[in-house]
């Protein structure tokens, strides 16, 4: 069973994708991570983001196996991520990379921007996370302060709406709800209740 998930930014996409894949026994791709990883390689390279050919370079010479998960997840590198992922070359580069996991025996969870309609639009699931702008901000900024990074509150919020136009607004692979996704608003959601109500999507779709 592939299962699709998309969102913006800390919608709990990520959180669901991995309870999912842990519940139903799948491996997991948090595609956001090649994207980060991606802008990493770049901006140690010294090259900018918006150079195609850097940035392509970088995503060709990726390997799922290098992924130095607290640096990606920090703030700097979901920016950067989101603009290398604007560049078509880029998304091209990264496209079988994604398609090979989701075609795993067995299948698979992925979780990003456009799972449900360019990686997978064939998945038996597909589920769309989101939530309100300032609850996903509160949630990231508790994620932040946790892994020790200075937080502001309204910085977040204005980064996290930020990335939100940027992913949506690019003509390549924009951030859009799949036609046959399942809507799941987690704003008055905790964690446990966000997973029952995934579960009962993936459950429904089963039958
Ligand atoms: N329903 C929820 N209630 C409270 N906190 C949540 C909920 N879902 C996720 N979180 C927390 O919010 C933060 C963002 O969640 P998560 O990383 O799953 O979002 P995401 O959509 O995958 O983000 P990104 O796209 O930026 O990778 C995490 O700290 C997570 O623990
Ligand atoms: N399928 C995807 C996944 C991610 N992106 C871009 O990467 C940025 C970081 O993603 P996170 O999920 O880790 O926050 C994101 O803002 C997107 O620009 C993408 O385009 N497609």
């Amino acid at each position: 069973m592939i299962i699709a998930i998309d969102g913006p930014a800390a919608s709990g996409k990520g959180t669901i994708a991995r309870r999912l894949a842990a519940h139903l026994a799948l491996p997991h791709l948090d595609t956001g991570l090649i994207y980060r990883a991606t802008a990493r390689t770049v901006l140690d390279n010294g090259d900018r983001l918006d150079d195609p050919d850097r940035a392509v370079a970088a995503a060709r010479g990726l390997a799922l196996t290098e992924y130095d998960e607290d640096r990606l997840r920090g703030a700097e590198m979901g920016e950067a991520a989101s603009v290398v992922a604007a560049l078509p070359p880029v998304r091209e580069a990264l496209i079988d990379l994604q398609k090979t996991f989701a075609a795993r025996p067995g299948g698979a969870v992925l979780d990003g921007r456009d799972i449900g309609t360019v990686i997978c639009p064939e998945a038996d699931v597909k589920i769309f996370v989101t939530a309100r702008p300032e609850v996903r901000a509160q949630r990231r900024a508790l994620e932040l302060h946790g892994r020790g990074e200075k937080v502001d509150y309204d910085v977040v919020l204005a980064d996290i709406r930020k990335r939100d136009e940027r992913d949506s607004g690019r003509s390549a692979a924009p951030l859009r709800m799949a036609p046959d996704a399942v809507l799941l608003d987690t704003s008055d959601l905790d964690v446990e209740a966000a997973f029952a109500a995934a579960l009962a999507i993936v459950e429904r779709a089963k039958k």
